[in-house]
């Protein structure tokens, strides 16, 4: 049985814990992949909260941590606050060798001296702890477990730590659900799980609906015991944080990107499977448009969302030099987007993905598509993420993420061009069949925002696979020639 967890609601206030652990964290958070201050030492840490879930003092604790990591920011600033990570911390006198990958460390000081410390999502209780929270709607100390009651979670599913390289941390349980924690945590609404609540609102078939999550509500004194509404509260210092999703899991899936690098290895088409993406991310805007607000996009909109895309340009350029020559070139695909708008051409903007690409799209063993990880770009604040934006963002994506394919396989690879380019067409038919509207009605937004999606393609591999550079720089040169003709 798993344990009772209501019984277990102490919350850790002792002053020494975080300086026992601090030596071990310094070493070990910076290792893990999720860590989002990479190049920057860490220089401290403070306790943003720490609840014990199992007591520390027994054979097996379990502590639930949110830590402020001290880094100096990019430009060498020490006065930046640093970000706050989730951590689940066990601990234990001696360590199962079953256990040994997930050690942090063996603790000297403080009042955990003499124990060990390990990684607990890789303890069986502790995913066993987790599940049970929230199928029993738990409340411990500040963290609060929540659930869909219309969906049946069933007891005694066996837990394993997910493997994808991921940004965040997931256990799969029984390969009936998937609880994804949340690494780095900001308060307020998280669109991973807003958007997919909006949609299960509306029946949408094509992202799966949430079974349950955990929030952490910090705020001073917080009764949430009535509080069914997780979006309520004004400031966003005082909102909850979302830690964690639990959602169904689509058995045997395959995801976009592993299944167009292996059709195209195969000279195989993949304009069917591109088709049906359009119609699925097409159903899934179309669900968020009736679910959440939309706007409309005029001069004084478009004005400063260029701005943002030239400032983007110019930014990557100083810190990637192989993208200068070009910045003449795209950023005349900005203009030419600002241009129509000074004309009086308006835009419809609603709540999208926001960062949508085929390692984002999973195909079910039935050949279903479904669409995952609704965070965003996490690298940008969480009002920026949540703004409505044209729909064009999301395909722009999509857009890239063929190209992407196409330029990763060997260059000997027969007509990877011709592949892709099927697939961005078929794309595009698929989504207007659904949608109504194909979006290379509209050349000049398609451009910028495909532009756009470049140019971040650019920093974000020169920051974080440089090998891989060469990818975005082709389309670079491909958008750049194309204004220029
Ligand atoms: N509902 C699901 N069913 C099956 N696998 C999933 C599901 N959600 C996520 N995954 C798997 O977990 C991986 C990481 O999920 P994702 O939401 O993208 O997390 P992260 O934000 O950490 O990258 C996905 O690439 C996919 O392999
Ligand atoms: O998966 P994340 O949401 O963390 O997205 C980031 O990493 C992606 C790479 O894993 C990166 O995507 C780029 O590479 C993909 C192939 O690996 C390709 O399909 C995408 O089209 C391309 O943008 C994404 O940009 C980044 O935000």
């Amino acid at each position: 049985m798993p344990e009772a967890v209501t019984r277990a609601t102490t919350v850790t206030t002792s002053p020494g814990l975080l300086a026992s652990l601090d030596p071990l964290l310094r070493e070990w958070l910076p290792r893990q992949r999720w860590f989002a201050g990479k190049g920057r030492p860490v220089t401290g840490f403070s306790l943003v909260a720490a609840t014990e879930l199992l007591p520390a003092g027994s054979r097996l604790g379990l502590l639930h941590l949110m830590v402020r990591a001290h880094q100096p920011d990019a430009q060498g600033s020490p006065t930046h606050p640093g970000d706050c990570y989730q951590l689940l911390i066990g601990v234990r006198e001696v360590l199962p060798p079953r256990l040994a990958p997930a050690l942090i460390g063996h603790v000297e000081q403080g009042p955990l001296a003499g124990r060990t410390v390990f990684e607990a999502l890789y303890d069986p209780r502790c995913a066993d702890l987790l599940l049970e929270a929230i199928r029993t709607r738990a409340r411990i100390g500040a963290l609060r477990f929540e659930r869909d009651g219309r969906q049946e979670i069933r007891e005694e599913l066996v837990p394993r730590v997910a493997t994808a390289e991921q940004s965040n941390s997931s256990i799969i349980y029984g390969d009936t659900f998937i609880l994804k924690l949340l690494r780095r945590l900001v308060p307020g609404v998280n669109p991973d799980l807003e958007l997919p609540l909006a949609l299960a609102r509306e029946d949408c078939p094509r992202v799966p609906a949430p079974t349950g999550w955990l929030l952490a509500d910090l705020a001073e004194g917080a009764d949430t015991s009535d509080r069914s509404d997780f979006a309520a509260g004004a400031d966003p210092a005082e909102e909850p944080y979302v830690l964690g999703v639990l959602q169904p899991f689509v058995r045997g899936a395959s995801d976009g990107w592993e299944l167009a690098l292996r059709e195209l290895a195969k000279s195989e088409d993949f304009a069917a499977e591109a088709r049906a993406l359009g119609r699925a991310t097409a159903e899934v805007h179309t669900a968020l448009a009736r679910a959440l607000p939309t706007v409309t996009l005029g001069h004084p909109q478009v004005r400063p969302l260029v701005e943002g895309m030239t400032e983007r340009l110019e930014a990557t350029a100083q810190a990637v030099p192989a993208l200068r020559p070009y910045v003449p070139a795209l950023r005349s695909a900005f203009d030419a987007l600002a241009g129509l708008a000074a004309e009086g051409h308006t835009w419809t903007a609603q709540r999208v993905h926001g960062d949508l690409h085929l390692g984002q799209c999973l195909r079910s063993a039935s050949g279903e598509w479904s669409l995952i990880d609704f965070e965003g770009e996490p690298s940008k604040p969480l009002t920026e993420r949540r703004l409505p934006q044209p729909v064009v963002r999301d395909i722009a994506g999509m857009l890239r993420s063929f190209d992407y394919a196409a330029h990763s396989v060997p260059s000997a690879t027969p007509r990877a061009g011709d592949w892709a380019d099927a697939c961005r067409a078929a794309y595009c038919a698929g989504y207007g069949e659904v949608a109504g509207v194909d979006p290379r009605t509209e050349p000049v937004l398609l451009r910028a925002y495909e532009t756009d999606k470049a140019v971040y393609e650019v920093l974000y591999e020169a920051r974080h696979r440089p090998d891989w550079l060469a990818v975005p720089m082709a389309a670079v040169r491909r958008l750049a020639a194309d204004a220029s003709s």
